[in-house]
Protein backbone atom coordinates (compact mmCIF):
# COMPACT_ATOMS: atom_id res chain seq x y z
CA UNK A 1 0.00 0.00 0.00
CA UNK A 2 1.35 3.32 -1.32
CA UNK A 3 0.15 6.34 0.69
CA UNK A 4 1.47 7.26 4.41
CA UNK A 5 -0.30 8.55 7.42
CA UNK A 6 -3.38 11.17 6.46
CA UNK A 7 -1.61 14.02 7.81
CA UNK A 8 1.71 13.50 5.79
CA UNK A 9 -0.42 13.68 2.63
CA UNK A 10 2.76 12.95 1.06
CA UNK A 11 3.71 16.24 0.08
CA UNK A 12 7.31 16.52 -1.19
CA UNK A 13 9.46 19.76 -0.88
CA UNK A 14 10.95 19.80 -3.91
CA UNK A 15 10.50 18.03 -7.46
CA UNK A 16 7.63 17.04 -9.27
CA UNK A 17 4.13 17.84 -6.97
CA UNK A 18 3.37 15.10 -4.53
CA UNK A 19 0.35 13.48 -5.70
CA UNK A 20 -2.73 14.09 -3.03
CA UNK A 21 -3.43 10.81 -1.43
CA UNK A 22 -6.97 8.83 -3.58
CA UNK A 23 -8.63 9.08 -0.23
CA UNK A 24 -8.10 12.83 -0.01
CA UNK A 25 -11.73 14.81 0.09
CA UNK A 26 -11.93 17.85 -0.81
CA UNK A 27 -14.76 20.72 -0.41
CA UNK A 28 -16.20 22.01 -3.16
CA UNK A 29 -14.43 25.08 -2.48
CA UNK A 30 -11.35 23.30 -2.31
CA UNK A 31 -12.02 21.97 -5.53
CA UNK A 32 -12.74 25.28 -7.38
CA UNK A 33 -9.39 26.29 -6.51
CA UNK A 34 -8.18 23.05 -7.73
CA UNK A 35 -10.05 24.24 -11.27
CA UNK A 36 -9.15 27.72 -11.19
CA UNK A 37 -5.25 26.62 -10.67
CA UNK A 38 -5.38 24.00 -13.34
CA UNK A 39 -5.21 26.11 -16.53
CA UNK A 40 -1.20 27.35 -14.95
CA UNK A 41 -0.56 24.06 -14.50
CA UNK A 42 -1.17 23.39 -18.43
CA UNK A 43 -4.92 21.89 -18.21
CA UNK A 44 -7.53 24.27 -19.52
CA UNK A 45 -11.16 24.48 -17.83
CA UNK A 46 -12.61 23.34 -21.17
CA UNK A 47 -10.43 20.27 -21.34
CA UNK A 48 -11.58 19.34 -18.04
CA UNK A 49 -15.39 20.01 -18.49
CA UNK A 50 -14.77 17.50 -21.51
CA UNK A 51 -13.05 14.51 -19.66
CA UNK A 52 -15.49 15.17 -17.15
CA UNK A 53 -18.98 15.28 -19.46
CA UNK A 54 -17.06 12.27 -21.14
CA UNK A 55 -16.30 10.25 -17.78
CA UNK A 56 -20.20 10.71 -17.22
CA UNK A 57 -21.12 9.38 -20.47
CA UNK A 58 -18.64 6.35 -20.47
CA UNK A 59 -20.00 5.29 -16.99
CA UNK A 60 -23.93 5.96 -17.93
CA UNK A 61 -23.02 3.82 -21.26
CA UNK A 62 -21.47 0.90 -18.94
CA UNK A 63 -24.34 0.49 -16.46
CA UNK A 64 -26.97 1.13 -18.81
CA UNK A 65 -28.25 0.16 -22.61
CA UNK A 66 -29.36 2.79 -24.76
CA UNK A 67 -32.59 4.53 -23.44
CA UNK A 68 -33.71 7.99 -24.24
CA UNK A 69 -31.78 10.06 -21.95
CA UNK A 70 -32.90 13.07 -20.91
CA UNK A 71 -30.08 15.81 -19.84
CA UNK A 72 -31.20 18.51 -17.61
CA UNK A 73 -28.73 21.32 -17.73
CA UNK A 74 -28.32 23.54 -14.93
CA UNK A 75 -26.98 27.41 -15.78
CA UNK A 76 -23.32 27.01 -14.56
CA UNK A 77 -20.21 23.94 -15.35
CA UNK A 78 -22.59 21.14 -14.05
CA UNK A 79 -24.72 22.45 -16.40
CA UNK A 80 -21.68 22.67 -18.64
CA UNK A 81 -21.05 19.12 -17.63
CA UNK A 82 -24.04 17.98 -19.08
CA UNK A 83 -23.86 19.74 -22.22
CA UNK A 84 -20.59 17.43 -23.03
CA UNK A 85 -22.32 14.56 -21.80
CA UNK A 86 -25.49 15.65 -23.93
CA UNK A 87 -23.53 14.99 -27.17
CA UNK A 88 -21.21 12.11 -26.25
CA UNK A 89 -24.09 9.93 -25.57
CA UNK A 90 -25.76 11.39 -28.41
CA UNK A 91 -22.44 10.19 -30.91
CA UNK A 92 -22.69 6.92 -29.25
CA UNK A 93 -26.48 6.25 -31.04
CA UNK A 94 -28.29 7.33 -27.72
CA UNK A 95 -31.87 9.47 -27.98
CA UNK A 96 -30.97 12.46 -26.05
CA UNK A 97 -32.45 15.55 -25.36
CA UNK A 98 -31.69 18.79 -23.50
CA UNK A 99 -33.73 20.83 -20.93
CA UNK A 100 -32.21 24.03 -19.76
CA UNK A 101 -32.69 25.43 -16.46
CA UNK A 102 -32.65 28.95 -16.59
CA UNK A 103 -31.14 31.71 -20.01
CA UNK A 104 -29.30 30.44 -22.98
CA UNK A 105 -27.95 33.84 -22.57
CA UNK A 106 -26.56 33.82 -19.27
CA UNK A 107 -24.83 30.84 -20.09
CA UNK A 108 -20.67 31.87 -19.71
CA UNK A 109 -17.28 30.15 -20.35
CA UNK A 110 -16.64 26.57 -20.92
CA UNK A 111 -20.13 26.39 -19.96
CA UNK A 112 -21.20 28.51 -22.80
CA UNK A 113 -18.71 26.77 -25.28
CA UNK A 114 -19.97 23.36 -24.10
CA UNK A 115 -24.15 24.51 -24.88
CA UNK A 116 -22.78 25.66 -28.42
CA UNK A 117 -20.89 22.24 -29.39
CA UNK A 118 -24.56 20.60 -28.84
CA UNK A 119 -25.54 20.50 -31.93
CA UNK A 120 -29.84 19.71 -31.20
CA UNK A 121 -32.23 21.54 -29.14
CA UNK A 122 -32.13 23.25 -26.12
CA UNK A 123 -35.66 22.86 -24.40
CA UNK A 124 -36.97 25.12 -21.42
CA UNK A 125 -36.54 22.21 -17.89
CA UNK A 126 -39.88 22.20 -16.11
CA UNK A 127 -41.49 19.33 -14.70
CA UNK A 128 -43.38 18.25 -17.68
CA UNK A 129 -40.62 17.90 -19.43
CA UNK A 130 -39.52 14.69 -17.86
CA UNK A 131 -42.23 12.52 -19.45
CA UNK A 132 -41.02 9.59 -21.95
CA UNK A 133 -37.26 9.81 -20.39
CA UNK A 134 -35.44 6.53 -20.04
CA UNK A 135 -32.64 8.22 -18.33
CA UNK A 136 -32.48 11.51 -16.55
CA UNK A 137 -29.04 12.72 -16.02
CA UNK A 138 -29.03 15.82 -13.51
CA UNK A 139 -26.14 18.85 -14.12
CA UNK A 140 -28.55 21.18 -12.64
CA UNK A 141 -26.22 22.06 -9.65
CA UNK A 142 -23.10 21.01 -8.32
CA UNK A 143 -20.35 22.22 -6.23
CA UNK A 144 -21.73 25.98 -6.79
CA UNK A 145 -25.08 25.01 -4.47
CA UNK A 146 -24.86 28.53 -2.70
CA UNK A 147 -28.35 28.42 -0.97
CA UNK A 148 -31.25 26.37 -0.62
CA UNK A 149 -33.06 24.88 -3.66
CA UNK A 150 -36.60 26.70 -3.43
CA UNK A 151 -39.06 28.26 -5.93
CA UNK A 152 -39.12 26.76 -9.65
CA UNK A 153 -35.76 24.85 -8.82
CA UNK A 154 -37.61 22.73 -5.82
CA UNK A 155 -40.40 22.04 -8.41
CA UNK A 156 -37.83 20.59 -11.09
CA UNK A 157 -36.40 18.32 -8.13
CA UNK A 158 -39.27 17.05 -6.70
CA UNK A 159 -40.54 15.91 -10.45
CA UNK A 160 -36.64 14.19 -10.93
CA UNK A 161 -37.63 12.00 -7.64
CA UNK A 162 -40.98 11.94 -8.78
CA UNK A 163 -40.11 10.48 -12.36
CA UNK A 164 -39.80 6.88 -12.73
CA UNK A 165 -36.90 6.71 -14.36
CA UNK A 166 -33.34 6.00 -12.92
CA UNK A 167 -31.05 9.19 -12.55
CA UNK A 168 -27.26 9.92 -13.21
CA UNK A 169 -26.27 13.09 -11.02
CA UNK A 170 -23.01 14.82 -12.64
CA UNK A 171 -20.91 15.64 -9.51
CA UNK A 172 -23.44 16.12 -6.78
CA UNK A 173 -27.63 15.36 -6.81
CA UNK A 174 -28.19 18.85 -6.93
CA UNK A 175 -29.26 20.48 -4.45
CA UNK A 176 -26.93 18.38 -2.17
CA UNK A 177 -23.87 20.23 -0.50
CA UNK A 178 -20.72 18.44 -1.33
CA UNK A 179 -19.10 19.94 2.05
CA UNK A 180 -21.64 18.46 4.64
CA UNK A 181 -23.73 15.99 3.06
CA UNK A 182 -26.43 18.00 4.22
CA UNK A 183 -29.37 18.55 1.87
CA UNK A 184 -30.56 22.61 2.88
CA UNK A 185 -33.83 22.05 1.13
CA UNK A 186 -34.38 19.68 -1.62
CA UNK A 187 -32.33 17.60 -3.18
CA UNK A 188 -32.44 14.69 -6.03
CA UNK A 189 -32.19 11.16 -5.43
CA UNK A 190 -29.73 9.83 -8.24
CA UNK A 191 -29.03 6.01 -8.70
CA UNK A 192 -25.53 6.95 -9.98
CA UNK A 193 -23.58 9.84 -9.40
CA UNK A 194 -19.80 10.82 -11.25
CA UNK A 195 -17.66 13.12 -9.61
CA UNK A 196 -14.51 14.18 -10.59
CA UNK A 197 -10.30 14.49 -9.33
CA UNK A 198 -11.57 13.55 -5.43
CA UNK A 199 -14.70 12.82 -3.88
CA UNK A 200 -16.11 15.20 -1.21
CA UNK A 201 -17.31 15.10 2.31
CA UNK A 202 -20.83 15.03 1.52
CA UNK A 203 -20.27 11.69 -0.82
CA UNK A 204 -19.52 10.12 2.54
CA UNK A 205 -21.46 11.95 5.25
CA UNK A 206 -25.17 11.01 5.68
CA UNK A 207 -27.99 11.65 4.45
CA UNK A 208 -25.89 12.65 1.38
CA UNK A 209 -24.22 8.91 0.60
CA UNK A 210 -27.86 7.98 0.58
CA UNK A 211 -28.60 10.12 -2.12
CA UNK A 212 -25.77 9.55 -4.18
CA UNK A 213 -26.57 5.89 -5.01
CA UNK A 214 -23.13 4.76 -6.32
CA UNK A 215 -20.50 6.50 -6.61
CA UNK A 216 -18.42 6.88 -9.45
CA UNK A 217 -15.06 9.23 -8.62
CA UNK A 218 -13.51 10.24 -12.24
CA UNK A 219 -10.02 10.75 -13.21
CA UNK A 220 -10.51 14.02 -15.26
CA UNK A 221 -6.74 15.25 -15.89
CA UNK A 222 -6.45 17.28 -13.06
CA UNK A 223 -3.15 18.42 -12.88
CA UNK A 224 -0.91 17.44 -9.47
CA UNK A 225 0.29 20.61 -9.47
CA UNK A 226 -2.80 22.23 -9.48
CA UNK A 227 -4.02 20.24 -6.05
CA UNK A 228 -0.59 20.92 -4.46
CA UNK A 229 -1.50 23.25 -2.23
CA UNK A 230 -4.74 21.95 -0.96
CA UNK A 231 -4.94 20.62 2.67
CA UNK A 232 -7.84 17.74 2.45
CA UNK A 233 -10.65 18.87 4.77
CA UNK A 234 -10.54 14.78 5.23
CA UNK A 235 -9.90 11.84 4.06
CA UNK A 236 -12.16 8.62 3.85
CA UNK A 237 -10.72 5.72 6.00
CA UNK A 238 -8.50 2.80 4.08
CA UNK A 239 -6.52 0.84 5.33
CA UNK A 240 -3.61 3.21 3.54
CA UNK A 241 -3.90 5.48 5.65
CA UNK A 242 -2.92 3.14 8.20
CA UNK A 243 -1.69 -0.04 7.65
CA UNK A 244 1.82 0.61 7.21
CA UNK A 245 1.62 0.85 11.24
CA UNK A 246 -0.73 -2.26 11.58
CA UNK A 247 0.76 -4.58 14.45
CA UNK A 248 0.76 -7.76 12.37
CA UNK A 249 2.26 -10.89 14.93
CA UNK A 250 6.12 -11.62 14.09
CA UNK A 251 8.08 -14.41 14.23
CA UNK A 252 10.70 -13.06 17.54
CA UNK A 253 7.37 -11.78 19.17
CA UNK A 254 5.71 -14.13 22.17
CA UNK A 255 2.37 -12.97 23.52
CA UNK A 256 3.85 -9.96 25.64
CA UNK A 257 5.14 -8.25 23.09
CA UNK A 258 1.77 -8.39 21.18
CA UNK A 259 0.04 -6.63 24.18
CA UNK A 260 -1.86 -7.49 27.54
CA UNK A 261 -5.23 -5.26 27.55
CA UNK A 262 -7.33 -5.06 30.71
CA UNK A 263 -10.71 -4.70 30.28
CA UNK A 264 -12.99 -3.88 33.17
CA UNK A 265 -16.32 -4.97 33.65
CA UNK A 266 -19.44 -4.01 35.93
CA UNK A 267 -21.84 -6.28 37.82
CA UNK A 268 -24.72 -6.34 34.81
CA UNK A 269 -24.65 -6.47 31.23
CA UNK A 270 -21.54 -8.98 31.62
CA UNK A 271 -22.18 -10.05 27.80
CA UNK A 272 -20.81 -6.48 27.27
CA UNK A 273 -17.44 -6.75 28.55
CA UNK A 274 -16.80 -10.31 27.20
CA UNK A 275 -17.77 -9.32 23.62
CA UNK A 276 -14.88 -6.63 24.44
CA UNK A 277 -13.09 -9.23 25.72
CA UNK A 278 -13.06 -11.58 22.90
CA UNK A 279 -12.30 -8.78 19.90
CA UNK A 280 -9.44 -7.35 21.41
CA UNK A 281 -7.98 -10.76 21.69
CA UNK A 282 -9.03 -11.87 17.98
CA UNK A 283 -7.73 -8.36 16.40
CA UNK A 284 -4.27 -8.38 17.69
CA UNK A 285 -3.36 -8.63 22.16
CA UNK A 286 -1.78 -11.20 23.06
CA UNK A 287 -3.05 -11.50 26.54
CA UNK A 288 -6.52 -10.00 27.32
CA UNK A 289 -7.77 -9.90 31.56
CA UNK A 290 -11.16 -9.19 32.17
CA UNK A 291 -11.33 -7.39 35.64
CA UNK A 292 -15.09 -7.99 36.98
CA UNK A 293 -16.67 -6.98 40.26
CA UNK A 294 -16.59 -9.94 42.90
CA UNK A 295 -20.33 -10.76 42.48
CA UNK A 296 -20.20 -11.53 38.63
CA UNK A 297 -16.99 -13.57 38.99
CA UNK A 298 -17.82 -16.83 38.49
CA UNK A 299 -20.45 -16.33 35.38
CA UNK A 300 -17.91 -14.37 33.63
CA UNK A 301 -14.82 -17.16 34.97
CA UNK A 302 -17.37 -19.83 33.23
CA UNK A 303 -18.04 -18.31 29.97
CA UNK A 304 -14.59 -16.91 29.04
CA UNK A 305 -11.73 -19.63 28.14
CA UNK A 306 -8.56 -17.80 26.57
CA UNK A 307 -9.39 -14.66 28.16
CA UNK A 308 -8.09 -14.34 32.18
CA UNK A 309 -10.97 -13.01 34.83
CA UNK A 310 -9.96 -11.56 37.67
CA UNK A 311 -11.90 -10.53 40.35
CA UNK A 312 -11.80 -6.56 42.07
CA UNK A 313 -11.64 -5.82 45.54
CA UNK A 314 -15.40 -5.04 46.43
CA UNK A 315 -14.84 -1.34 46.67
CA UNK A 316 -13.77 -1.62 42.75
CA UNK A 317 -10.05 -0.41 43.15
CA UNK A 318 -8.23 -0.47 40.63
CA UNK A 319 -4.75 -0.58 42.10
CA UNK A 320 -3.84 -4.30 41.93
CA UNK A 321 -5.34 -4.93 38.78
CA UNK A 322 -3.19 -1.83 36.94
CA UNK A 323 0.07 -2.79 39.51
CA UNK A 324 1.56 -5.13 36.32
CA UNK A 325 3.02 -2.29 34.01
CA UNK A 326 2.71 -5.17 30.71
CA UNK A 327 -1.33 -4.33 31.19
CA UNK A 328 -0.72 -2.02 28.36
CA UNK A 329 -3.73 -0.95 26.79
CA UNK A 330 -7.08 -0.48 28.94
CA UNK A 331 -10.95 -0.40 27.92
CA UNK A 332 -13.39 0.31 30.49
CA UNK A 333 -17.53 1.42 29.69
CA UNK A 334 -19.41 -2.17 28.03
CA UNK A 335 -20.98 -3.04 30.50
CA UNK A 336 -19.97 -1.00 33.00
CA UNK A 337 -22.89 0.18 34.72
CA UNK A 338 -23.66 4.01 36.56
CA UNK A 339 -23.03 2.92 39.73
CA UNK A 340 -21.24 5.57 42.06
CA UNK A 341 -17.65 4.02 41.81
CA UNK A 342 -17.61 3.74 37.62
CA UNK A 343 -16.62 7.57 37.44
CA UNK A 344 -13.78 6.71 39.96
CA UNK A 345 -12.63 3.91 38.01
CA UNK A 346 -12.42 5.60 34.73
CA UNK A 347 -10.31 8.53 35.83
CA UNK A 348 -8.30 5.84 38.10
CA UNK A 349 -7.58 3.97 34.73
CA UNK A 350 -6.44 7.98 33.30
CA UNK A 351 -4.18 8.43 35.83
CA UNK A 352 -2.16 5.34 34.74
CA UNK A 353 -1.07 7.43 31.77
CA UNK A 354 -1.64 4.10 29.43
CA UNK A 355 -3.50 3.82 25.66
CA UNK A 356 -7.10 4.06 26.97
CA UNK A 357 -10.34 3.19 25.77
CA UNK A 358 -13.82 4.80 26.78
CA UNK A 359 -17.12 3.88 25.81
CA UNK A 360 -20.56 3.44 26.68
CA UNK A 361 -21.08 3.97 30.23
CA UNK A 362 -17.93 5.16 31.23
CA UNK A 363 -18.53 8.10 28.92
CA UNK A 364 -22.56 8.41 30.14
CA UNK A 365 -21.25 8.40 33.90
CA UNK A 366 -19.66 12.20 33.22
CA UNK A 367 -23.06 13.28 32.06
CA UNK A 368 -23.62 15.70 34.74
CA UNK A 369 -20.10 16.76 35.04
CA UNK A 370 -18.64 16.33 31.47
CA UNK A 371 -15.34 18.48 32.43
CA UNK A 372 -13.80 16.65 35.10
CA UNK A 373 -13.78 13.62 32.48
CA UNK A 374 -12.62 15.59 29.80
CA UNK A 375 -9.84 17.77 31.91
CA UNK A 376 -8.53 14.06 32.87
CA UNK A 377 -8.20 12.69 29.21
CA UNK A 378 -4.61 12.72 27.82
CA UNK A 379 -3.53 11.92 23.97
CA UNK A 380 -3.09 7.98 24.91
CA UNK A 381 -7.17 7.57 25.04
CA UNK A 382 -9.65 6.71 22.49
CA UNK A 383 -13.04 7.94 23.25
CA UNK A 384 -15.87 6.06 21.09
CA UNK A 385 -19.50 7.88 21.48
CA UNK A 386 -22.51 6.96 19.49
CA UNK A 387 -24.56 10.04 19.15
CA UNK A 388 -26.10 9.98 22.16
CA UNK A 389 -23.23 9.45 24.53
CA UNK A 390 -21.74 12.14 22.49
CA UNK A 391 -24.08 14.76 23.65
CA UNK A 392 -24.03 13.83 26.83
CA UNK A 393 -20.28 14.93 27.03
CA UNK A 394 -19.81 17.95 24.12
CA UNK A 395 -23.29 18.80 24.25
CA UNK A 396 -26.76 18.54 21.69
CA UNK A 397 -25.96 18.67 18.13
CA UNK A 398 -27.77 21.40 16.77
CA UNK A 399 -30.89 20.58 14.79
CA UNK A 400 -30.41 18.18 11.39
CA UNK A 401 -28.61 21.11 9.84
CA UNK A 402 -31.19 21.63 7.24
CA UNK A 403 -31.26 25.50 7.25
CA UNK A 404 -27.37 25.73 7.35
CA UNK A 405 -25.14 27.47 4.58
CA UNK A 406 -24.05 25.26 1.92
CA UNK A 407 -20.68 24.73 1.72
CA UNK A 408 -19.91 25.21 5.45
CA UNK A 409 -18.40 22.47 7.36
CA UNK A 410 -20.47 19.40 8.12
CA UNK A 411 -21.61 19.25 11.53
CA UNK A 412 -20.36 15.95 12.36
CA UNK A 413 -16.81 16.90 11.14
CA UNK A 414 -16.92 19.87 12.93
CA UNK A 415 -18.08 18.15 15.86
CA UNK A 416 -16.08 15.46 16.29
CA UNK A 417 -12.94 17.61 15.50
CA UNK A 418 -13.92 19.86 17.99
CA UNK A 419 -14.24 17.19 20.96
CA UNK A 420 -11.08 15.73 19.86
CA UNK A 421 -9.49 19.30 20.62
CA UNK A 422 -11.45 19.94 23.60
CA UNK A 423 -10.33 16.39 25.03
CA UNK A 424 -6.48 15.52 24.20
CA UNK A 425 -7.70 12.35 23.03
CA UNK A 426 -8.93 11.07 19.75
CA UNK A 427 -12.78 10.73 19.17
CA UNK A 428 -14.63 8.14 17.44
CA UNK A 429 -18.43 9.60 16.57
CA UNK A 430 -20.08 6.38 15.36
CA UNK A 431 -22.82 5.65 13.42
CA UNK A 432 -23.99 4.46 9.59
CA UNK A 433 -20.42 7.31 8.95
CA UNK A 434 -18.45 7.32 11.55
CA UNK A 435 -16.03 9.85 11.66
CA UNK A 436 -12.69 9.47 13.55
CA UNK A 437 -10.81 12.78 15.01
CA UNK A 438 -7.38 13.63 16.12
CA UNK A 439 -6.72 16.25 18.52
CA UNK A 440 -4.16 17.42 15.75
CA UNK A 441 -7.05 17.98 13.42
CA UNK A 442 -6.57 15.01 11.39
CA UNK A 443 -10.33 13.39 10.35
CA UNK A 444 -11.15 10.37 8.54
CA UNK A 445 -15.20 9.31 7.46
CA UNK A 446 -15.43 5.49 7.45
CA UNK A 447 -17.97 4.15 4.62
CA UNK A 448 -17.58 0.74 4.52
CA UNK A 449 -20.08 -0.04 8.00
CA UNK A 450 -23.21 -2.29 7.10
CA UNK A 451 -26.61 -1.62 8.47
CA UNK A 452 -26.62 -4.89 10.27
CA UNK A 453 -24.55 -3.40 12.57
CA UNK A 454 -26.96 -1.28 14.33
CA UNK A 455 -27.70 -4.15 16.67
CA UNK A 456 -26.87 -4.66 20.80
CA UNK A 457 -23.59 -4.98 21.42
CA UNK A 458 -21.65 -4.37 17.86
CA UNK A 459 -20.24 -0.88 19.66
CA UNK A 460 -19.00 -3.08 22.53
CA UNK A 461 -17.33 -5.14 19.73
CA UNK A 462 -15.53 -2.24 18.14
CA UNK A 463 -14.07 -0.75 21.40
CA UNK A 464 -12.53 -3.65 21.83
CA UNK A 465 -11.14 -4.04 18.78
CA UNK A 466 -9.84 -0.55 19.52
CA UNK A 467 -8.29 -1.72 22.82
CA UNK A 468 -6.76 -4.40 21.34
CA UNK A 469 -4.89 -2.92 18.59
CA UNK A 470 -3.84 -0.69 21.27
CA UNK A 471 -2.14 -3.01 23.42
CA UNK A 472 -0.28 -4.53 20.11
CA UNK A 473 1.17 -1.42 19.94
CA UNK A 474 -1.13 0.58 17.03
CA UNK A 475 -0.64 4.39 18.12
CA UNK A 476 -4.26 5.87 19.05
CA UNK A 477 -5.65 7.38 15.97
CA UNK A 478 -4.55 4.58 13.31
CA UNK A 479 -5.60 2.12 15.62
CA UNK A 480 -9.40 4.15 15.86
CA UNK A 481 -9.52 3.85 12.02
CA UNK A 482 -8.27 0.39 11.56
CA UNK A 483 -10.77 -0.89 14.22
CA UNK A 484 -13.35 0.97 12.47
CA UNK A 485 -12.36 -0.33 9.24
CA UNK A 486 -12.13 -3.95 10.25
CA UNK A 487 -15.23 -3.89 12.37
CA UNK A 488 -17.24 -2.69 9.35
CA UNK A 489 -15.82 -5.54 7.01
CA UNK A 490 -16.02 -7.94 9.31
CA UNK A 491 -19.68 -7.27 9.23
CA UNK A 492 -20.05 -7.29 5.85
CA UNK A 493 -18.56 -10.31 5.46
CA UNK A 494 -21.19 -11.82 7.97
CA UNK A 495 -24.38 -10.47 5.70
CA UNK A 496 -27.73 -9.94 7.17
CA UNK A 497 -28.53 -11.96 10.23
CA UNK A 498 -25.06 -10.67 12.46
CA UNK A 499 -25.37 -10.26 15.81
CA UNK A 500 -22.66 -9.09 17.94
CA UNK A 501 -21.67 -12.26 19.14
CA UNK A 502 -20.62 -13.49 15.89
CA UNK A 503 -18.32 -10.07 15.33
CA UNK A 504 -15.48 -11.62 17.28
CA UNK A 505 -15.26 -15.02 14.89
CA UNK A 506 -15.56 -12.72 11.98
CA UNK A 507 -12.00 -10.55 12.32
CA UNK A 508 -9.68 -13.28 11.26
CA UNK A 509 -11.78 -13.18 7.58
CA UNK A 510 -11.45 -9.34 7.98
CA UNK A 511 -7.87 -9.28 8.62
CA UNK A 512 -7.13 -11.85 5.86
CA UNK A 513 -8.60 -9.42 3.48
CA UNK A 514 -6.07 -6.63 5.22
CA UNK A 515 -3.55 -8.73 4.74
CA UNK A 516 -3.87 -10.07 1.08
CA UNK A 517 -3.59 -6.05 0.06
CA UNK A 518 -0.10 -5.52 0.99
N1 LIG B 1 -13.84 20.39 -10.05
C1 LIG B 1 -13.65 19.80 -11.18
O1 LIG B 1 -12.83 18.96 -11.23
C2 LIG B 1 -14.46 20.17 -12.34
C3 LIG B 1 -15.73 20.69 -12.17
N2 LIG B 1 -16.58 20.83 -13.16
C4 LIG B 1 -18.00 21.10 -12.90
O2 LIG B 1 -18.17 22.41 -12.44
C5 LIG B 1 -19.17 22.39 -11.44
C6 LIG B 1 -19.10 23.63 -10.62
O3 LIG B 1 -19.49 24.68 -11.47
P1 LIG B 1 -20.04 26.08 -10.95
O4 LIG B 1 -19.11 26.62 -9.96
O5 LIG B 1 -20.37 26.88 -12.15
O6 LIG B 1 -21.34 25.69 -10.13
P2 LIG B 1 -22.76 25.06 -10.53
O7 LIG B 1 -22.79 24.65 -11.95
O8 LIG B 1 -23.06 24.04 -9.52
O9 LIG B 1 -23.82 26.23 -10.30
C7 LIG B 1 -23.48 27.56 -10.22
C8 LIG B 1 -24.70 28.46 -10.48
O10 LIG B 1 -25.83 28.04 -9.78
C9 LIG B 1 -26.37 29.12 -9.04
N3 LIG B 1 -26.98 28.57 -7.82
C10 LIG B 1 -26.36 28.00 -6.78
N4 LIG B 1 -27.25 27.58 -5.86
C11 LIG B 1 -28.46 27.89 -6.35
C12 LIG B 1 -29.77 27.72 -5.87
N5 LIG B 1 -30.01 27.12 -4.71
N6 LIG B 1 -30.79 28.15 -6.59
C13 LIG B 1 -30.57 28.73 -7.78
N7 LIG B 1 -29.34 28.92 -8.30
C14 LIG B 1 -28.29 28.52 -7.60
C15 LIG B 1 -25.21 30.01 -8.78
O11 LIG B 1 -25.62 31.30 -8.52
C16 LIG B 1 -24.44 29.86 -10.08
O12 LIG B 1 -24.97 30.69 -11.08
C17 LIG B 1 -18.89 21.11 -10.71
O13 LIG B 1 -19.98 20.68 -9.94
C18 LIG B 1 -18.60 20.18 -11.87
O14 LIG B 1 -19.78 19.60 -12.35
C19 LIG B 1 -16.21 20.37 -14.51
O15 LIG B 1 -16.76 21.20 -15.49
C20 LIG B 1 -14.75 20.32 -14.78
C21 LIG B 1 -13.89 19.95 -13.66
N1 LIG C 1 -27.00 2.09 10.25
C1 LIG C 1 -25.73 1.77 10.52
N2 LIG C 1 -24.89 1.51 9.50
C2 LIG C 1 -23.61 1.17 9.76
N3 LIG C 1 -23.09 1.06 11.01
C3 LIG C 1 -23.87 1.32 12.04
C4 LIG C 1 -25.23 1.69 11.86
N4 LIG C 1 -25.77 1.88 13.08
C5 LIG C 1 -24.80 1.63 13.98
N5 LIG C 1 -23.64 1.30 13.37
C6 LIG C 1 -22.36 0.96 14.02
O1 LIG C 1 -22.64 -0.07 14.99
C7 LIG C 1 -21.96 0.22 16.21
C8 LIG C 1 -23.02 0.46 17.30
O2 LIG C 1 -22.43 0.89 18.47
P1 LIG C 1 -23.30 1.32 19.75
O3 LIG C 1 -24.31 2.31 19.34
O4 LIG C 1 -22.34 1.69 20.81
O5 LIG C 1 -24.06 -0.03 20.09
P2 LIG C 1 -24.04 -0.94 21.39
O6 LIG C 1 -24.01 -0.03 22.57
O7 LIG C 1 -25.29 -1.75 21.31
O8 LIG C 1 -22.83 -1.80 21.31
C9 LIG C 1 -21.07 1.38 15.92
O9 LIG C 1 -19.80 0.93 15.48
C10 LIG C 1 -21.79 2.12 14.79
O10 LIG C 1 -20.92 2.89 14.01
K1 LIG D 1 -25.82 17.76 -10.34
Amino acid sequence: MSTGHPSVDARAGHGAPARLSPHALLSPAQMGVADRAAPAAGVSGARLMEAAGAAVARAIRERWAPTPAWVLCGPGNNGGDGFVAARRLRDAGWPVRVFLWGERGALRGDAARAAEAWAGPVEAAMPACLDGAGLIVDALLGAGLSRAPAGDLRTLIDAVNAAVAPVCAIDVPTGLDGASGRCPGAAVRADLTVTFCRRKPGHLLLPGRALCGALICADIGMPDAALGAIVPAAHANHPDLWAALFPWPRSDGHKYRRGHALVVGGERMLGASRLACLAAARIGAGLVTLATPPAAWAIQAGALTSVMVEALPPDGALDQALADPRRNALLIGPGLGRAPQAGRQVLDLLTAGRPCVLDADALSVFAARPAALLDALHGLCVLTPHEGEFARLFGPAPGAGDDATPGTEDDKLRRARAAARRGGAVVVLKGADTVIAAPDGRCVINDNAPPTLATAGSGDVLAGCVAGLLAAGMPAFEAACAAVWLHGLAADRLGPGLLAEDLPGALPGALAVLAGMD
